[in-house]
């Protein structure tokens, strides 16, 4: 049902788009990252553009129920610009369509917005589904420009494990690195990597060594080095149909290698719902819908939800539940998943924010937390900081800019530094509130730099956090 009305909502999208254009951009620069990019992309056009790629392909399934058959994993292409991830996800859409497990997403409709178009880069994460013999999988895949770590963060949070995409050419990179290191910042235990680009390259010592760095690389972010699936092949002979030893063949492996190495995680289908919100969007004449992969619970058509954080508090009723274009009485945990809510505006919900089950969670402005600062060596800061430093906190789909504080009565707060590798207790002092609670993890980055500082532990707050807890 939402699946159907969305194709009429695209113009209706497109010409808002454009009307909006100027406001939108000067608000969402002023809030995030994008404002270090050298070039200033179009938020809202990419809003809209990301929703309908995120549903893309799906259309002829409307009004179908969504099975659970097969267990669902949430996977993705992650690692350096230009190394193939798009081509990649282009091309085991292709091959797994000739197998009947997926519809044939082309390289021009993942990277669709006309920014991406222009500078031949993913811009936006973009979500696809295909199966497996004894898997369904939602896809992300995600940007590998430093300038769009942003919503790599976004799109990684989301995965349940992921593919690394490395090109034979280069070796690993410097996104290759710190989408290693993010990855398990944000909770993927496993990977599988994909050496891509074989086609170019006819030293098999070469190739070697590319494998053999890598598991060191596995290895230094706490990764299976040893035994993690490596896969060499060529996506774009795959995606053209050519050189079926490495391209089909191949992609054929790297997915019976997700199937075997990569687990579905435990659900915690216990907990009460949280969905964080990671895009909007409007179907006329029905509502608001928001998108996001499930962390915890379950929720049925009819349940009273709260979106809440980013400033915002509503209470709203369920009114449907999608996957992938096909409909849901109940979702749970892991779902990817669309929401449709009673009475909400498109302008009231963001990403950012969670929708949870009402009074289940609170959003919170400053918490106490462990951090662990990462060294030069694991891809941290170089130098020490102090208190009122303000970096950026990663909190689900959230980022706000953060300032840290010595908790109260330390000794010599105001001189005390920080120094890369130190594990610290520290207030954080966020701008905006964000749905938090004990032991929820998150991820701290200097603005726009792609070196950044990462916090390791999880954090705390409610028991000894501060009053705005
Ligand atoms: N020769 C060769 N070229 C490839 C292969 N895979 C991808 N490419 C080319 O590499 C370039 C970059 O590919 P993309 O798929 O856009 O790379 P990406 O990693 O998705 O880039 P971002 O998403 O912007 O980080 C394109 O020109 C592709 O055609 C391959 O197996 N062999």
């Amino acid at each position: 049902m939402l699946a159907a009305q969305l194709a009429a909502t695209r113009t209706l999208a497109r010409r808002a788009c454009s009307a909006r254009a100027t406001q939108s951009l000067l608000h969402t620069c002023a809030r995030t990252s994008l404002r270090q990019t050298s070039r200033p992309v179009h938020p809202t056009l990419f809003q809209a553009t990301r929703s309908l790629a995120a549903r893309r392909g799906y259309a002829d399934a409307a009004g179908s129920k969504y099975s659970r058959a097969k267990p669902h994993l949430n996977i993705g292409t992650i690692g350096h610009v230009d190394h193939g991830k798009t081509t990649l996800t282009a091309a085991i859409t292709k091959v797994l369509a000739e197998e009947g497990g997926a519809k044939f997403t082309d390289y021009a409709e993942i990277d669709k917005a006309p920014e991406e178009k222009a500078r031949g880069i993913t811009i936006n994460s973009t979500h696809i589904e295909y199966e497996s013999s004894n898997r369904h999988y939602g896809h992300i895949d995600c940007p590998g420009h430093a300038d769009y770590i942003k919503n790599m963060i976004t799109g990684a949070a989301q995965m349940d494990g992921a593919i690394v995409v490395v090109s034979a050419t280069d070796g690993q990179m410097p996104q290759t690195r710190e989408h290693l290191l993010l990855a398990r910042q944000v909770g993927v235990k496993k990977l599988v990597v994909f050496i891509n680009k074989v086609d170019m390259i006819s030293d098999t010592e070469m190739l070697e060594l590319v494998d053999m760095e890598m598991r060191d690389l596995l290895s230094t972010y706490n990764f299976d080095g040893e035994n993690t699936p490596i896969i060499m092949g060529s996506a774009l002979a795959a995606l053209e149909g050519r050189d079926e030893e490495i391209g089909k063949k191949k992609v054929l492996e790297l997915v019976q290698a997700c199937d075997e190495w990569l687990d579905v995680p435990p659900r915690d289908l216990d907990k009460p719902f949280l969905l964080p919100i990671e895009d909007v969007f409007s179907i006329a004449g029905r509502g608001t819908v928001v998108t996001g992969r499930a962390e915890r619970g379950t929720i049925n058509k009819g349940d009273e939800v709260e979106i809440i954080g980013l400033g915002t508090k509503i209470k709203t009723t369920l009114t449907g539940i999608e996957s992938f274009h096909k409909e849901l009485d109940r979702g749970e945990a892991g779902d990817n998943m669309g929401a449709l809510l009673r009475g909400i505006k498109r302008e009231d919900v963001q990403r950012g924010q969670v929708l949870v089950a009402t009074g289940s969670i609170k959003a919170v402005k400053t918490f106490q937390a462990q951090i662990y600062v990462l060294t030069k060596d694991e891809g941290g800061r170089y130098t020490p900081f102090m208190a009122s430093y303000q970096p950026q906190i990663f909190i689900r789909t959230a980022d706000i800019s953060t300032s840290l504080q010595w908790p109260e009565g330390t000794a010599d707060a105001e001189d005390k530094m920080v120094m890369p590798g130190d594990n610290v207790e520290m207030v954080c002092k966020l701008f905006h509130d964000v749905a938090a609670e004990p032991g929820t993890r998150f991820t701290i980055r200097e603005g726009g730099k792609t070196r950044s500082w990462n916090t390791r532990r999880a954090s705390s707050c409610g028991g000894h956090a501060s009053s705005s807890c």
